[in-house]
């Protein structure tokens, strides 16, 4: 996958360049370039706001430096071999970011993300690159940011642990909560490692037991427990099965 960012802080995407997105990126399993949008405002101050037709608070970021930088990067892209871009536009008002949304996202080639800042970007600059691509317009939580960047490292490496070969097998998104198969919609219960003893707290008996089916059948109450209490909106979406009294790997 290629991603490309155009921000004006690129300083925001360093990031991308440590941990899982790092280590995918030094594999080549992801290629990302960062790109400073001031580049491609010419004034002599780099303008890439002014003031909201209409009137009304803040600034809007302007249609020329945006639509400049996106030919731009689009061409850069295409000259280096991609294809199937998506633009990526985070803000308040876009599609709740969901794990369906991160598969997705994690099925184009090439996502190119727009994080604004200010009060967004023009509404033209979505409209014309909605007749030369898909435009998602995604929101990370019913909060308002001071802008799109912390989005795109959030989206970008939901999306990453979802390509082939970037996390290992023993760290499968398979058994994620919200993935899909028998613990969908379940939250991450409680885990435990060595040291068996810590400041008087043990281990739950039956974690230490080596009864697959006890040790299963206990993940996925406790699971059940934790979702009833931060999550009852996803209780009614789980998989009848997780209600099973029997002791058994699902
Ligand atoms: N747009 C806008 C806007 C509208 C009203 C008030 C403040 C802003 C600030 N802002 C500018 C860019 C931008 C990008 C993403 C978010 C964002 C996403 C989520 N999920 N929360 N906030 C906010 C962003």
């Amino acid at each position: 996958m290629r991603i490309d960012v155009v921000t004006i802080f690129p300083e925001y995407l360093e990031p991308l360049k440590v941990s899982l997105v790092g280590k995918a990126r030094a594999a080549g399993r992801l290629d990302v370039q960062v790109h400073d949008l001031r580049d491609w405002a010419h004034d002599r101050h780099n303008t890439v706001d002014d003031t909201p037709y209409g009137g009304g608070p803040g600034m809007v970021m302007m249609t020329g430096p945006w639509g400049e930088a996106l030919d731009d990067t689009l061409a850069a892209g295409y000259e280096a071999g991609a294809g199937g871009p998506a633009l990526v536009v985070p803000t308040p008002s876009g599609r709740p970011f969901t794990q369906v949304l991160a598969a997705e996202l994690s099925a184009h080639p090439w996502l190119i993300f727009a994080p604004a800042r200010y009060e967004g970007i023009d509404s033209r600059v979505t409209a014309e690159y909605r007749t030369r691509m898909p435009v998602h317009e995604v929101s990370i939580g019913d909060y308002v940011l001071a802008g799109g960047e912390a989005a795109v490292l959030v989206i970008t490496e939901a999306v990453a642990r979802l390509l082939p070969g970037v996390l290992g097998n023993a760290q499968s998104h398979r058994d994620d909560s919200f993935a899909p198969g028998a613990m969908a919609n379940l939250l991450e219960g409680p885990v435990f490692t060595k040291p068996p003893q810590w400041r008087g707290r043990g281990i739950p008996d039956v974690l230490l037991s080596g009864h697959h089916g006890k040790i299963a059948r206990w993940r996925r109450d406790e699971a059940l427990r934790r979702t009833v209490a931060n999550r009852p909106d996803l209780v009614q979406r789980c998989d009848p099965a997780v209600f099973d009294r029997r002791d058994r790997e699902m």
